[in-house]
């Protein structure tokens, strides 16, 4: 992609045409003629879904559910590339046929609304644990995504974008009715409802909850070991020192609010 053409602005107009609607929800354009073959995606008993709106802290939730169903060592996450490990099941790359084949356990990825994943997720077998992240915190991570996205180049201001967010225009639709839609499902047995800052301020009892739910038995040295592993996740994000060769990606952590 030439530089010129990666800083080309978006304006309003060319913004708007790359969503498209879904029962009313507008969703990013890689998402459309797979709705149907998503909706009956074939589950299996043994997967483990992770689910959240964009910007909810799904990377670091991947690394601490892989560090906990895995027993990784967290050096050597962060040496691997972990999203080849837990795809996206409705990105592109690498697509619904290969995740189909993927051996199992399987670890999948979504940012659908809860209605929109595969039918057979709805009060199935298979393990769902879902993140939300204090919306304040979300929009400004998302808006910053939006500008540096070369198929986005969004140049807006933050303010349009605001906007944009609290009227349910953009990927992914209402945040509002994402959160809420599994609020209500988070009795349900197979779905575990977590938030992105009790990550931040108890990832003991996190950790614990995650165990419990994966049905991962450790004792309680084994617990705290799990746990200072996490903690070395969440600290490796924030802290340029102490990041792994291959995480860079992890730099653009910011100060976020953890009071909600
Ligand atoms: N260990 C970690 N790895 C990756 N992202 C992390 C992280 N700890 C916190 N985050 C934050 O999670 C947000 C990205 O969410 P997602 O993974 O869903 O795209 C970013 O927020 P900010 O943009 O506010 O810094 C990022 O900083
Ligand atoms: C608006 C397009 C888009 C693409 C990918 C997203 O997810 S993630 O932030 O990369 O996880 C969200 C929106």
């Amino acid at each position: 992609m030439a530089e010129s053409e990666a800083e080309t602005p978006s304006t309003p107009g060319e913004f708007e045409s790359k969503y498209f609607e879904f029962h009313g929800v507008r969703l990013p354009p890689f998402c459309r003629g797979k709705m149907e073959e998503i909706a009956n995606f074939p589950v299996r008993p043994s997967d483990v879904w992770i689910v959240t709106y964009p910007k909810s802290g799904t990377s670091l939730l991947q690394e601490v559910v892989y560090l906990v169903s895995q027993g990784a060592d967290p050096d050597e996450i962060g040496l691997m590339n972990i999203d080849e490990q837990l795809p996206v099941l409705e990105y592109p790359q690498p697509g619904l046929d290969i995740i189909k084949e993927l051996t199992s356990p399987r670890l999948i990825k979504s940012h659908l609304p809860y209605r929109f994943l595969p039918s057979d997720l709805h009060n199935g077998d298979s393990k769902v644990i879902y993140m939300a992240r204090n919306p304040k915190d979300l929009v400004v991570s998302y808006y910053q995504f939006h500008r540096s996205l070369r198929t986005m180049s969004y140049r807006g201001t933050f303010q349009e974008f605001c906007r944009r967010f609290m009227n349910d225009k953009l990927g992914y639709g209402s945040w509002f009715e994402h959160v809420q839609e599994f609020w209500e499902h988070r009795m349900d047995a197979n779905v575990l409802f977590l938030k992105y800052e009790d990550m931040h301020r108890d990832l003991v009892t996190m950790v614990e909850q995650l165990a419990r739910f994966l049905g991962v038995s450790c004792d309680k040295a084994q617990l705290e070991s799990l746990s200072e592993h996490c903690h070395q996740l969440v600290d490796q994000c924030c802290n340029a020192e102490a990041l792994p060769v291959g995480r860079a990606h992890c730099l653009f952590a910011q100060k976020t609010s953890l009071r909600w």
